[in-house]
């Protein structure tokens, strides 16, 4: 059994798998780290391997005293990747980017693949049939669009995530909804367009923490998974050790 651990930019992800199977998973946020993995590992007692992607530094300390139990792996840019990196700075390309596209590749091979991840940002990863990671795009997600309109303005309030009552805001929440949701599906189904116009045949992976509020409101069909990253942190995992 491994334990995966996504260390996000605002919440961490954990998945148990047994072999390819996610048998739970788990939530939490940063300073309840140690406590909810002390826990994961009590209740699957056959955990062997931590496996560990983190978009920020990697925080080694907090999963040391782990390493009396079980081995501890931090997937880096040094690990093997299963496509091949085109990015012009693949040093800088987020590992989160990487697991993803390392994911798209393995789960779905000889196709092209357009990986679109929406959590605290929205990325957008291609991989093309011949496995050539070319790049994408980087972009606030919902929450940070919310947050960014209350911060850097006077008078707008900060709101939770609504559905917006239509196209036409006619308050100044509504508009805000408007602005935020429809913005963001519009943004999302232009880019899956203008992939579309250039590529024909190809996959669309939706994850991230946003997934389920934004898979009902695309009009492009897309395979929607929120485990998605996760998964690929496993497949990774599984490539690295078969290399
Ligand atoms: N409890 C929650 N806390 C924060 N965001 C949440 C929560 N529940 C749902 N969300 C939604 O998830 C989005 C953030 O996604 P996610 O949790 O995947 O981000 P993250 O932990 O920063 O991961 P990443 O850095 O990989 O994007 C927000 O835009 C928000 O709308
Ligand atoms: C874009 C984020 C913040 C998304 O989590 C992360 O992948 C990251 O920090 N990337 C580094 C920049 C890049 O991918 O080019
Ligand atoms: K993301």
């Amino acid at each position: 059994m491994i334990l995966a651990v996504d260390v996000g930019n605002t919440r961490i992800k954990a998945a148990v798998f047994e072999g390819d199977i996610l048998v739970n998973n788990f939530v939490f946020v940063r300073k309840e780290l140690q406590k909810n993995i002390q826990n994961i590992l009590k209740k699957y007692k056959k955990i062997a391997d931590l496996i560990v992607s983190s978009v920020g530094d990697v925080e080694k300390q907090l999963f040391l005293e782990f390493e009396n139990d079980l081995k501890v792996h931090f997937i880096s840019h040094e690990d093997p990747f299963p496509f091949v990196n085109c990015y012009s700075t693949p040093k800088t390309l987020g590992i989160d980017r990487m697991v993803l596209a390392a994911g798209a590749t393995i789960q779905f091979p000889n196709q092209n693949r357009l990986v679109i991840d929406a959590g605290t940002c929205v990325t957008f990863d291609f991989i093309d049939e011949n496995n050539n990671y070319l790049g994408g795009a980087i972009t606030p997600g919902l929450r940070l669009r919310y947050e960014s309109l209350h911060d850097y303005t006077a008078k707008l309030p900060l709101l939770t995530l609504d559905n917006p009552k239509g196209l036409i805001g006619k308050s100044t929440s509504e508009s805000i909804h408007s602005g935020v949701v429809n913005g963001l599906v519009y943004e999302i189904d232009g880019f899956i367009d203008e992939y579309s116009a250039r590529y024909s045949n190809f996959i669309i992976i939706l994850t991230g923490g946003d997934t389920d509020f934004l898979a009902k409101r695309l009009k492009n069909t897309i395979f929607a998974n929120s485990n998605f990253l996760l998964e690929s942190l496993s497949q990774t995992f599984q490539y690295k050790n078969q290399k």
